[in-house]
């Protein structure tokens, strides 16, 4: 044992033994794969059969272990144990395996070339509570603080249960991928030495909870929604006001927070302020004085304040690790946060809203989108981490991110050839074609959608109701030559686990099931932080999370759980009023930010409507709502405030009347885009009956005309504040 900031820590151990002498099931195991002795198929009714992926990490393991001959007598304990005993007839010892498999992953917790998908396949999904049990144990909390571990696990299970497993993102494997990050980050010398236990407790808390409740849309499209979050909060860092209250109800719920009652207000303070650090919106404000410390003064680690300003950095830095990990891990992030966005953007479409561009799958794609946030955020911030902590560590963070950064541009520069060449197919076709039947084209390097094909005919122009009629959208290229493409992007797990569950998707016999009807209830299909109930309950809610900290009776306890997460049983009558809903009576509560810090104050909401009403009608609904309440709804920019109509995302704003951007938006980009369209391709023809060579470059120049705002343009302009606001807040 060794001292570690006052508390009792267990030191490194020796790299676990993944078939390790005692666990006799990887044996077992290992003999019904080589020797088909027991093939899985054979496995009777009623048991229990390996998944795919304890399977693959088993054989992850084999590999290594037998390569450096380490398992050598396990082949002799293998034989023998086989002749006596079967998997299927001792089911129980998959138990066991599955704790030899968890333990090896987290016996390299503190490596960084982590995979929390490894961690949450091998330990059934529970990733979240598995990794911060471990750590708090790890860094001695439970013993500092004399923690429950009942209360412990209940809160972390809680924790988990309040992330969306439908995000393809902003789920519980993020928060666990995050608090890996942020683990290793405090393992780093300079900030490990000075932090006290209780810094260590907050940051821990503070990497899990992180996005909790994360409705998997930003807050712009809340706002332009009307989400009672949005009001609630004022417009100003609305996820992250209610993911840093999510987190305290999760303590108040388990009754961690009477365990804590002596360090209680400092542990909320600090989670408040280290959650709200992770608005992305405000990375320019602490990019700006992290560099201020760096050239100036320098940081002084046993002051409080600024242990706090890096705890401050570091999780910003944890939330957006992924951009560092190998390869094959931050291409997984990527592409599922990409997913995320497109579907935002169907939403968008769905609702008649503006698209952001970021969120359009249609006139952007992955590699772009990915080009754009290392260049633009992600970089800026590491350059500066590097400098700071200038340790092996952010050496193989930078190495990393470098790497993966070429390998998007190459995946964005072989875009831009397929484009090319997809583009002077098409205009042979324009000749003959009128220009009203040419199809919208998909990026070739767009994340796969499983969803109707109807959906994807669908334009801001054309009435909802009648798109599923319009003929089917061509394709550049048929379906198994998309998939072609896709390849070097997508493995078979990329994709599968990129189908929405929430979406319409691909039968088992392949046809495509019916689009469901648009109704803000169905568009965002788990979006618990929407289900206010009565305004009552609001109010009740309001008064806890504006500083009654007094300890909870049951009933406050459950109030604060029903409205933070839905309710795993809703009442018959219960009454979901989301999007286009807030209540009324809500208007005479006050809103205190405890921490002080970028907390908006309640305003009156909009007036009462339930969410339920005619799915056709909603958007025009949508729209009355809008106008009725703009005045009412305070923004960072004001109501009139010309804007740039040019800039979808700028036109978003919530201080913007939607009805009146989504009417310009919808038919502008769409028109240009059209009529550019028709030059481009008169354009390529000419050049081509003429004989005349098309260099690259002229192909090149030609393609980047294509599609809506290029995405450097919004994160360009997002750097110096607008449109990040608009397009990466999360
Ligand atoms: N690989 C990525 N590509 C694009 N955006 C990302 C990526 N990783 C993180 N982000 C964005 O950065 C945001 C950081 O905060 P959030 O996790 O709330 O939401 C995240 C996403 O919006
Ligand atoms: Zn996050």
């Amino acid at each position: 044992m060794v001292v570690f900031a006052g508390i009792r820590r267990p030191k490194h151990g020796p790299p676990c033994d993944p078939l390790d002498h005692s666990d006799p099931t990887a044996v077992l195991i290992r003999m019904d794969q080589d020797e088909k002795v027991l093939g899985m198929d054979d496995v009777r009714p009623g048991r229990r059969r390996m998944s795919d992926g304890e399977i693959m990490l088993v054989e992850g393991l084999e590999d290594k272990g037998t390569r450096n001959g380490r398992f050598l007598t396990l082949h002799k304990r293998r034989r023998r144990r086989l002749s006596t005993r079967g998997l299927h007839e001792c089911p129980a010892l998959l138990d066991d395996l599955h704790h030899g498999n968890v333990k090896c992953v987290l016996d390299r917790v503190w490596q960084w070339p982590f995979n929390a998908f490894t961690l949450d396949t091998a330990t059934g999904g529970r990733s979240l509570p598995v990794l911060c049990v471990h750590l708090f144990h790890w860094y001695g909390l439970m013993d500092h603080f004399k923690l429950d571990v009942c209360r412990i696990w209940k809160f972390f299970s809680l924790v988990e249960e309040g992330y969306h497993s439908t995000n393809p993102y902003h789920n519980a494997i993020h928060a666990t991928d995050v608090t890996q990050a942020m683990h290793c980050f405090l393992q780093e010398k300079k900030i490990r030495e000075h932090l006290s236990p209780l810094e260590i407790l907050s940051a821990l808390i503070a990497a899990v909870t992180h996005d909790l409740d994360h409705p998997g849309v930003n807050q712009p499209f809340l706002i332009a929604t009307s989400n009672h979050l949005a009001a609630l909060y004022s417009n100003t860092s609305v996820l992250e006001n209610h993911h840093w209250r999510s987190a305290i109800g999760c303590l108040l719920e388990s009754h961690l927070a009477e365990e804590v009652a002596s360090v209680r207000p400092e542990l909320e303070k600090q989670i408040a302020s280290l959650i709200l650090a992770t608005d992305i919106t405000r990375q320019q404000e602490f990019l700006g004085q992290f560099k201020g410390f760096l050239e100036g003064d320098g940081l002084d680690m046993t002051k409080p304040e600024h242990r706090h300003f890096i705890l401050q950095i570091a999780l910003k830095c944890a939330d957006i690790s992924n951009p560092c990990r190998p390869w094959e891990i931050s291409k997984k992030w990527s592409l599922k946060v990409c997913e995320e966005f497109f579907r935002q953007g169907d939403y968008e479409r769905q609702l008649n809203l503006p698209v952001t561009n970021l969120c359009d799958r249609y006139s952007t794609s992955v590699p772009k989108i990915q080009v754009g946030f290392f260049r633009f955020v992600v970089e800026p911030l590491y350059v500066e981490w590097n400098r700071f902590l200038d340790t092996p560590l952010s050496h193989t963070l930078m190495r990393h991110l470098k790497r993966n950064h070429s390998k998007w541009e190459a995946l964005q520069q072989q875009e831009v050839i397929e484009e090319t060449r997809t583009e002077i197919s098409e205009a042979e076709e324009v000749s003959d074609t009128p220009p009203e039947s040419q199809p919208r084209r998909l990026s070739l390097l767009t994340v796969p959608r499983m969803t109707s094909r109807a959906s994807d005919h669908r334009r801001h122009s054309v009435p909802i109701s009648t798109a599923a009629f319009l003929v089917p959208r061509r394709e550049s290229l048929p379906d198994p030559q998309r998939r072609f493409t896709l390849g070097p992007m997508l493995d078979e797990d990329d994709e599968l686990s990129l189908v929405s569950s929430c979406s319409s998707v691909r039968s088992k016999s392949g046809s495509y099931t019916e689009e469901r009807p648009v109704s803000s209830e169905a568009l965002v299909p788990d979006l618990s932080i929407a289900s206010m109930t009565s305004s009552g309950e609001a109010q009740r809610l309001s008064s806890i999370l504006h500083g009654n900290t007094a300890p909870l009776a049951a009933p406050a306890n459950r109030l604060t759980r029903q409205q933070t997460f839905p309710p795993l049983q809703q009442p018959q009558t219960y009454v979901r009023q989301r999007y286009l809903s807030a209540t009324g009576d809500m208007r005479g509560s006050s809103s205190s930010d405890s921490s002080g810090e970028r907390c908006g104050e309640n305003k009156p909401l909009l007036p009462k409507e339930k969410e339920n009403v005619d799915p056709v009608d909603a958007a025009k609904l949508f729209r009355k709502l809008q106008s009725q309440s703009l005045w009412k709804r305070r923004g960072s920019a004001p109501v009139g405030l010309p804007y740039d109509a040019s800039s979808t995302s700028a036109a978003r704003r919530g201080s913007v009347p939607a009805d009146t951007t989504a009417i310009i938006m919808a038919s502008r980009p769409q028109r240009d885009e059209e009529s550019r369209r028709r030059r481009r391709a008169k354009k390529t023809l000419r050049r081509r009956s003429s004989g005349g060579p098309e260099t690259f470059r002229q192909k090149e120049a030609s393609t980047r005309r294509r599609g809506s705002l290029p995405l450097e343009y919004a994160l360009t302009s997002s750097v110096s504040g607008r449109n990040l606001k608009d397009t990466m807040r999360h």
